[in-house]
């Protein structure tokens, strides 16, 4: 695997409040890579100014080789990087079907006088989009609402509808902001299955995600920042015993915990 999206030195302030300051990583195209992080570590700012959504201070984002540093967030968008919100968007009154059409139209080669003559370009584009989303809904497991309203489906669900939406017009990447924020637990495995499911079918993701559980289980590489920095990166086992991790999220030392095996024997 190689780097899909490379991000160097990212730097961000508020007001003296140093948000990144000087965060590097690698995302490699394949991966399911998360970003965690006690609160205010810089999470969402590095999203955010990685999407085109705030811009950066100082720093380089590559996608694909590419330079997309501080480029408008629709632009980033057709470069290549999409990504879903907290907060879940879809249209409650349209179908599954529509939902994941009007994703794609966005992105459409096929324009207004295309469709007006039903050139090849426009009956190709549509056909291509139903095939697409036929493929997607199929991936997370929610073929049987294709026809359906939204707003019919659960949050979790919707949830999975924004992330198919996402993955519409085929990006190289999709970054999720705490895809099971506000998800009943019951339901966190669905997701989960879902990001299994198109990660094998070739799709790169990047999650910012609270639930470290739900990013240990799921992600190739996990990254963690502290007060804007990186603090450590490696697979899910190494996150998982690495004492800075411990204490930054838990506040248990090196040495708590040594005392704590120490009473246990
Ligand atoms: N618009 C803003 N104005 C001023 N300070 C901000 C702003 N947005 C973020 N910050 C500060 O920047 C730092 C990083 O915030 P950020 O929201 O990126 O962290 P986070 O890891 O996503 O936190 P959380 O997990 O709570 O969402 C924090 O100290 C925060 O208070």
């Amino acid at each position: 695997m190689s780097a899909i999206l490379r991000v160097s030195d990212l730097r961000k302030s508020y007001s003296g409040i140093h948000a990144l300051d000087g965060v590097s990583f690698d995302v490699e195209g394949g991966s399911i890579t998360g970003l965690i992080g006690p609160n205010g570590s810089g999470k969402s700012t590095a999203i955010d100014c990685i999407s085109g959504f705030q811009k950066l201070d100082g720093g380089t984002v590559t996608l694909g080789g590419t330079d997309i540093t501080s480029r408008p967030a629709h632009l980033i968008a057709r470069a290549g990087l999409m990504r879903t919100f907290q907060t879940v968007r879809v249209y409650d009154r349209l179908s599954l079907a529509d939902n994941l059409a009007i994703a794609a139209q966005q992105f459409d080669p096929a324009g207004w006088i295309d469709e007006f003559l039903r050139t090849r370009r426009y009956r190709q584009a549509v056909e291509s989009s139903e095939q697409r989303a036929r493929q997607l809904v199929e991936l997370i497991g929610l073929q049987r609402y294709y026809e359906a309203e939204t707003g019919i489906l659960s949050y979790g669900q919707k949830k999975l509808v924004a992330l198919a939406a996402a993955l519409m017009p085929h990006p190289k990447i999709v970054v999720l902001d705490e895809p099971v924020a506000g998800v009943n637990p019951s339901r966190i495995r669905e997701i989960e299955v879902a990001l299994q499911q198109l990660n094998r079918a070739g799709e790169t993701f990047l999650i910012v995600e609270h639930n470290v559980e739900f990013i240990t289980t799921l992600c190739h590489q996990v990254i963690v920042l502290e007060q804007g920095r990186k603090l450590t990166e490696g697979t899910a086992a190494e996150i998982h015993t690495d004492p800075r991790v411990l204490e930054a999220y838990l506040g248990i030392t090196p040495e708590m915990a040594a005392a704590e095996v120490r009473g246990a024997a």
